[in-house]
């Protein structure tokens, strides 16, 4: 039974076409399980250069172009176009199976044979002038490793300036340009081929030029194969939603791969982290062991994965198997069920009673100092008692303690939490260590899988939570994250936590959201920081790059607010002139006073625009909020105002050095990455302004 696939590029221009031409295409090819190639109606194409390119008939005017396989039975549609243009494209176009990774590509023969005499001609008269070409320095048997094939090797050794080779993309198929690339960009053979890694499969040669199923097969970052007309129809609905369909083979793998124990997936900002963890809830639930938590740390990020959850899994039954909420949601349900509903204790109601204990028990200690203690020394390590906590390191907390020390702050923490128990007051974290405490002690876990979103900011006891609510057991804990995204105070040991990820760890590095440009300057923000990789080693960014070329981050200072804020106004004009819907807009800020006027000041200038409030964009409305609101959003255009040295970083949210030297060393660069994830949200244009005196932490700034 033939079997149809169907191009990523051709699925984006399909959001294009005419209503009654889509439904003309979805019509053409809802028949396809049930048709042959015959019954099809595939014309050959005279004078193709590949026979393997037919076209089929849409409607009187366009036709589809078709690869149909000489052996095999997947036939790939590439393109819908009008008529004569459908059989030109077709005619100048070829396709072959890449050597190195085994998939499919598609070139235009055409522009590179009429292209080549006249590089010939140029690389000729500069060879007189001396200048050398521009891959003098690789040798052919590279690259053929790297899987150029003749027609493309003959065309590279003719190139004499990286110019002509951002031209060639064009019309080069893509891994071979994206090798070339990398080599004219100064990267070695070896670099090349670690980067060619994910795309690789199998090992090297053995790949059949011939065998395009096998190739379409390999192919699924470009190709999707679809199992029936309802498969189709689903591909259709949703063409701008390309991360439902056709995943990286890195993604592809962290989702599907089976594991003994708990994995996770990193890489920096816009890689796929979170698509990753939405399409391993699926294939958990389709693999039917039993139900599978979705989570996260805070409520506006469950909602949106909830919603990219429901795009994912495409019958009633998954979306039963998957339950998305945040941590805290889970921690009260778990809670309720045993004691009710807890009397929370409001943040001015904790300061007192911190102040209180700190009186009744004669220490010094400021109540916030104590009640930092509590939860990143006392919950997190679960200490309770004098000597669990005399003995307890004090990871993060940078303020040495002597023993007479540390025994008043235990007194003054025991008053605390007899204040807590004898009136039956909790806060979210011992809400969440005593659910932790319940699901511990249960044979029966609620949960077969738990797969866990920005996983960087959940605290310990949110960690114990969800590892006790499944069982030890193969693919029990899922993990995606990135470190340089954490934006709160928590960092823990996966292992002090009973989750050991050790040997299943993989990074992804191809950044869908960003630009280059975008992206380069963002990561240049962070530049030198040392950041943990949340199991006792760091993290790195090395690697993470953007395919998409752009406009660079447009840096500005003003000498005030007021100045600022018109500039900004204007910008956001512009942006609505040049056709981006104001939901594409997002504005951030550091603090909400900020975010408020800069909303102010555009609905001033008549500019519709909303407060970020539940987190979600509206598309009607430029959203305004602060950074902290920003994680877990995109926008097309993204400006980030009173990027001002007063506002970032925040003096408020640094502690002072005096005070307490590793504390104030993190404070920073938490406020470094809150700069970073602000920034990364930027999918094509980021303007980043302040008044007065610049940021300290922004490149190439004042
Ligand atoms: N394979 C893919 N094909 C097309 N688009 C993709 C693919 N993977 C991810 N994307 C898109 O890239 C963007 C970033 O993806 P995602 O939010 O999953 O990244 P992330 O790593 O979780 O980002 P961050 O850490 O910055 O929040 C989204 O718009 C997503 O739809």
């Amino acid at each position: 039974m033939p079997k149809l696939a169907i191009d990523r590029d051709f699925l984006r221009e399909f959001a294009d076409l005419e209503k009654p031409v889509q439904e003309r295409v979805e019509e053409v090819f809802a028949k396809f399980d049930h048709a042959t190639h015959t019954g099809l109606h595939l014309e050959k194409i005279a004078h193709a250069r590949d026979r393997r390119f037919r076209t089929i008939r849409i409607d009187r005017f366009h036709r589809g172009v078709v690869l149909a396989p000489e052996s095999g039975d997947i036939y790939t549609l590439l393109k819908v176009l009008p008529h004569d243009d459908a059989y030109m494209w077709a005619g100048r176009r070829t396709a072959s199976v890449n050597s190195a990774t085994g998939r499919i590509e598609i070139r235009d023969s055409e522009a590179i044979e009429s292209v080549r005499p006249h590089l010939e001609q140029m690389a000729a008269a500069q060879q007189r002038e001396e200048s050398a070409a521009l891959f003098s320095g690789v040798s052919d048997a590279d690259l053929r490793r790297l899987g150029i094939d003749p027609q493309t090797l003959d065309f590279a050794r003719v190139l004499t300036d990286p110019v002509q080779l951002e031209t060639a993309k064009a019309f080069l198929p893509p891994t071979q340009w994206q090798v070339l690339y990398g080599l004219a960009t100064g990267m070695s053979p070896e670099e090349v081929w670690d980067e060619l890694g994910a795309a690789i499969t199998e090992d090297g040669d053995g790949f059949d030029p011939e065998d395009l199923d096998a190739a379409v097969r390999r192919s699924p970052d470009r190709l999707v194969l679809v199992e029936g007309p309802r498969e189709l129809m689903a591909v259709f609905a949703r063409p701008f939603d390309l991360w439902r369909v056709y995943l990286h083979p890195m993604q592809r793998e962290a989702a599907e791969a089976r594991h003994s124990g708990p994995a996770r997936v990193m890489g920096g900002p816009g890689t796929g982290k979170t698509v990753v963890a939405l399409h391993r809830a699926r294939a958990l639930a389709e693999r039917g062991a039993g139900p599978v938590l979705v989570t996260t740390f805070t409520s506006t990020l469950a909602e949106s994965l909830a919603a990219g959850m429901k795009v994912l899994a495409d019958t009633p039954e998954m979306l039963e198997a998957v339950t998305v909420e945040n941590v805290d949601r889970l921690a009260h349900r778990v809670f309720r069920e045993v004691h009710g509903q807890p009397r929370l204790l409001k943040p001015p109601q904790e300061r007192e009673l911190w102040s209180t204990a700190a009186e009744r028990t004669g220490t010094d200690f400021s109540p916030a100092f104590l009640a930092e203690e509590w939860r990143q020394v006392i919950l997190a390590k679960q200490t309770d008692s004098a000597d669990a906590y005399l003995a307890a390191k004090r990871t993060g907390r940078g303020r040495r303690l002597g023993s007479a020390q540390k025994a008043r702050v235990w007194q003054a923490v025991c008053e605390f939490q007899r204040e807590l128990r004898e009136g039956d007051l909790w806060t979210h974290e011992s809400v969440c260590a005593e659910a932790a405490r319940i699901l511990a002690e249960r044979d029966e876990k609620p949960y077969r899988h738990v797969v866990v979103d920005e996983a960087q900011d959940l605290s310990a006891e949110k960690w114990r939570l969800l590892r006790a609510a499944v069982p030890q057991a193969p693919d029990d804990v899922f993990i995606a994250g990135d470190t340089h995204q954490r934006i709160y105070a928590n960092r823990i040991s996966l292992r002090e936590v009973g989750i050991d990820v050790a040997g299943r760890s993989r990074r992804l590095r191809v950044n869908y959201r960003t630009t280059a440009q975008i992206l380069g300057w963002s990561l240049e923000l962070l530049h030198g920081e040392s950041i943990d990789d949340m199991d006792g080693g760091l993290e790195t960014l090395a690697g993470c790059r953007s395919e998409v070329s752009g406009l660079p981050p447009q840096l500005t200072g003003f000498a005030n607010r007021t100045a600022e804020l018109r500039a900004l106004a204007d910008t956001v004009q512009e942006w609505l002139a040049s056709d981006v819907l104001p939901g594409e807009i997002g504005v951030a800020a550091r603090s909400n006073r900020l975010a408020q006027e800069a909303a102010d000041a555009l609905v001033g200038a008549g500019v519709p625009a909303r407060m970020l409030s539940g987190g979600r964009a509206e598309e009607d409305a430029v959203s305004v909020g602060t950074m902290h609101r920003m994680k877990g959003l995109e926008f097309r255009c993204l400006a980030v105002v009173g990027a001002d040295a007063d506002q970032i970083p925040s003096a408020k949210a640094i502690t002072p050095e005096s005070e307490d030297a590793v504390a104030h060393a993190n404070d920073l660069q938490r406020e470094r990455c809150l700069l970073f994830v602000a920034c990364t949200r930027a999918r094509e244009l980021l303007n980043v302004t302040w008044q007065g005196e610049p940021s300290p932490f922004l490149p190439g700034a004042g």
